[in-house]
């Protein structure tokens, strides 16, 4: 589920009649998602999405997610664009919580990817990353490189819980990874979460990209492998090459990869393995009894860390040079 703060109805109504987007007709609760609580909210003027952000967004971020939606839209990424209310703030407050509307985009997302599916991903991602060159704002990624030893500390005493021997698998991990992290990469914004779940399409055509709350400013390489690990392994674990070789040609088609990124591949695919192996592991161990949240496994992230590990060169990703 994702409702996790109740609005009232007339508390709704005053929100959208800020919108000039008609009377409210209907709205109703979004079972997906994780992070924030959504709603579908029909008006007179059509369809648009409510989010209202809880605890784990830090609202002095919410300026830089807003303005990054409203700049890819106008660059022509289909994502939400946000809408401006009669003031002219883009960001309000309701039931407590700051909220935002943004335009309902079509499309479904795709359960089962297939080659057409993780090319078309590929493309729009690379696009995504050109639009976001002349982004006027920064935002540090608080998952990168440095914030995951304080995530493995939350989790290191109860890690060999979930699997045995996790702990010090996670602890050298980590070691190599600060140690060897590729510094110096092209970079510039990236999603950081463009997981299936996060991408719609009509058919094989790509639609609608959502959910930019953990979008910010890092290596655009380590994106398109968030995107390898999310789109490319099979439901059994096993790693789809091909799926990855057209993920990164559609990619590099619209924005070529250096070759200090080429290089760079296998270890960039491990921290992201293990920053959602993290993520997951942790939310995995604070599940509270009852709750209507369903954590994510976080032992198919090992699985994908351990595959990386035995990776040596983009070649094990599909890529000749
Ligand atoms: N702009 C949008 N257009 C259509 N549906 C949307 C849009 N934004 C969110 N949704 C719906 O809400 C769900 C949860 O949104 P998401 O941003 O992924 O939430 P969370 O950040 O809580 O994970 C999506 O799976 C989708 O069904
Ligand atoms: N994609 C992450 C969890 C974040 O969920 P989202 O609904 O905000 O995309 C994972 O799979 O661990």
């Amino acid at each position: 589920m994702a409702v996790y703060t109740e609005v009232a109805d007339e508390d709704l109504a005053a929100f959208v009649a800020r919108y000039g987007i008609g009377r409210l007709l209907s709205y109703k609760g979004i079972a997906e998602g994780v992070e924030n609580s959504n709603f579908l909210v029909h008006t007179e003027a059509g369809h648009f999405i409510l989010t209202l952000y809880e605890k784990r967004v830090n609202p002095a971020d919410l300026p830089f997610f807003i303005g990054l939606m409203q700049h890819l839209a106008e660059k022509g990424i289909n994502c939400p664009q946000p809408l401006e209310a009669e003031d002219g703030s883009m960001l309000g407050t309701l039931a407590g919580r700051p909220a935002a509307m943004v335009t309902f985009l079509d499309g479904m997302w795709v359960r089962r990817p297939r080659l057409e599916h993780c090319a078309a991903l590929g493309q729009a991602l690379a696009e995504l990353h050109l639009a976001g060159r002349d982004f006027g704002m920064t935002r540090k990624n608080a998952l990168d490189v440095s914030g995951w030893r304080p995530l493995y500390a939350g989790c290191e005493a109860e890690a060999d819980t979930v699997v045995p021997g996790l702990s010090t698998e996670l602890a050298q991990e980590l070691t190599f990874l600060e140690a060897n992290w590729p510094k110096g990469l092209p970079g510039g914004v990236i999603h950081a979460d463009l997981f299936p779940d996060n991408v719609f399409f009509l058919g094989t055509e790509l639609s609608g990209l959502i959910d930019f709350y953990f979008a910010c400013t890092d290596a655009l390489a380590y994106d398109v492998v968030i995107c390898i690990n999310a789109w490319c392994f099979e439901a059994d674990g096993a790693f789809n090459v091909t799926k990855a070789r057209a993920l990164l040609n559609a990619y590099r088609k619209v924005r070529p990869f250096t070759e200090a990124e080429f290089a760079a591949l296998p270890v960039l695919a491990r921290g992201a393995a293990l920053r959602f192996l993290l993520t997951r592991l942790y939310d995995w161990l604070r599940v509270p009894p009852g709750a209507l949240v369903t954590p994510k496994d976080p032992t198919e992230y090992l699985k994908k860390l351990r595959f990386h590990r035995s990776a040596t060169s983009a070649r094990d990703y599909g890529l000749d040079g």
